[in-house]
């Protein structure tokens, strides 16, 4: 890190206007080590009109609150006032199998080497596509506990704590010095998220453990609630919804994860099946995604951990036919949107 990038008030780019994007820019503005431009998609009028409306359970209330600047286009950023970006922060929900793809969304303002990008997605391998589209930039891995939403355009309700652990994706063959660089651009990052003294961001030294950990949750609460249209009050209430889905996927993970060389205990699948509050009624994103007719980030949380169980030959038949059917539930959200059209034609197999 040069003097310069340790002085300075970090350049920072967030993706992803909705709650946890707007809290992650928050918290870089309030700490004052950061300036940031939030690129802002079906929430910008009304943002512009009368700025975000902040009830945080970490910052508190805040009408019209407002980043450095918005935006509504990725821009190449030499061609604005800002020299380039040092961080470029990605909150969107990350779906391979709808383009655009994260890469090419961040295509243009990815300027310079001196770029990190910082990935707060869910999901396993999600730095492999960027690794190879940015070989010469420091990407980060940015897993987030925090319960956010966007009630109306540009009113956010943050109700469970900030909770962040960012650390490198390293590339491989990557010689000392480049790596000693990518750890101090990480806890840069870290510092200025912390700065605010309000949010728990802390740097992470084994970001494969952390995304394996988080995928015990993930790839089992979030499709069953995806699938079910069910929150997990209701799972752990009726209770044979964690006995024959929730239970059997996290000991999947745990199985794969294992076969990675990643060490997932038993005592911590059980503490991970309780996490919520039982009074919570709290749906994953999953959950929420599919029943708003969005599509839904399986590739990444289901898909990932599949095709790593397939690479090491480790059974995983619940999370394999969880996954046939949210890709099923994902062909019906494009045919809804008109990214696909069912064709009947001699060349169709199933004819019969
Ligand atoms: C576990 C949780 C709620 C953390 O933010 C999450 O990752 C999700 O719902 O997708």
């Amino acid at each position: 890190m040069t003097i310069a990038e340790a002085e300075d008030k970090a350049n920072v780019l967030v993706l992803g206007g909705g709650a946890v994007g707007t809290m992650a820019a928050y918290a870089l503005e309030a700490g004052g080590r950061a300036k940031v431009t939030m690129v802002l998609r079906s929430n910008y009028d009304a943002v512009k009109k009368s700025g975000f409306s902040i009830d945080s359970i970490d910052h508190g209330q805040h009408n019209g609150w407002l980043p450095s600047r918005i935006r509504t286009t990725i821009l190449d950023p030499t061609e604005t006032d800002v020299q380039h970006y040092d961080f470029i922060v990605v909150t969107t929900k990350n779906i391979p199998d709808v383009p655009p793809t994260v890469s090419t969304l961040i295509k243009p303002a990815v300027t310079s080497d001196l770029c990190t990008i910082v990935l707060m997605q869910n999901g396993l391998n999600i730095e492999k596509p960027l690794l190879e589209a940015f070989p010469n930039n420091t990407i980060l891995s940015g897993v987030q506990m925090i319960g956010a939403s966007e009630t109306a355009p540009g009113i956010v309700l943050h109700n469970e704590p900030d909770i962040c652990k960012l650390g490198v994706f390293e590339a491989e063959g990557k010689g000392d010095e480049l790596k000693l660089c990518d750890e101090q651009r990480a806890r840069r990052f870290v510092e200025a998220y912390n700065a605010c003294g309000r949010v728990d961001c802390r740097f992470d030294d084994n970001v494969r453990y952390t995304r394996w950990k988080k995928l015990l949750y993930n790839s089992s609460y979030n499709p069953v609630s995806a699938v079910l249209g069910m929150d997990v009050t209701r799972m752990r209430v009726y209770k044979h919804v964690i006995d024959d889905l929730v239970a059997p996927i996290m000991r999947e993970i745990a199985a794969i994860a294992a076969a990675d060389g990643v060490h997932l205990s038993e005592d911590l699948v059980r503490k991970l099946i309780t996490i919520d509050k039982l009074d919570s009624w709290f749906m994953p994103s999953m959950g929420q995604d599919a029943g708003k007719g969005n599509f839904i980030e399986f590739e990444n949380i289901v898909g990932e951990p599949m095709r790593e169980a397939q690479r090491l030959g480790v059974p995983c038949p619940t999370l394999t036919t969880m996954y046939s059917i949210l890709k099923g539930i994902q062909t019906k959200t494009k045919e809804t949107r008109g990214l696909i059209t069912p064709r009947v034609t001699d060349a169709r197999p199933y004819r019969g």
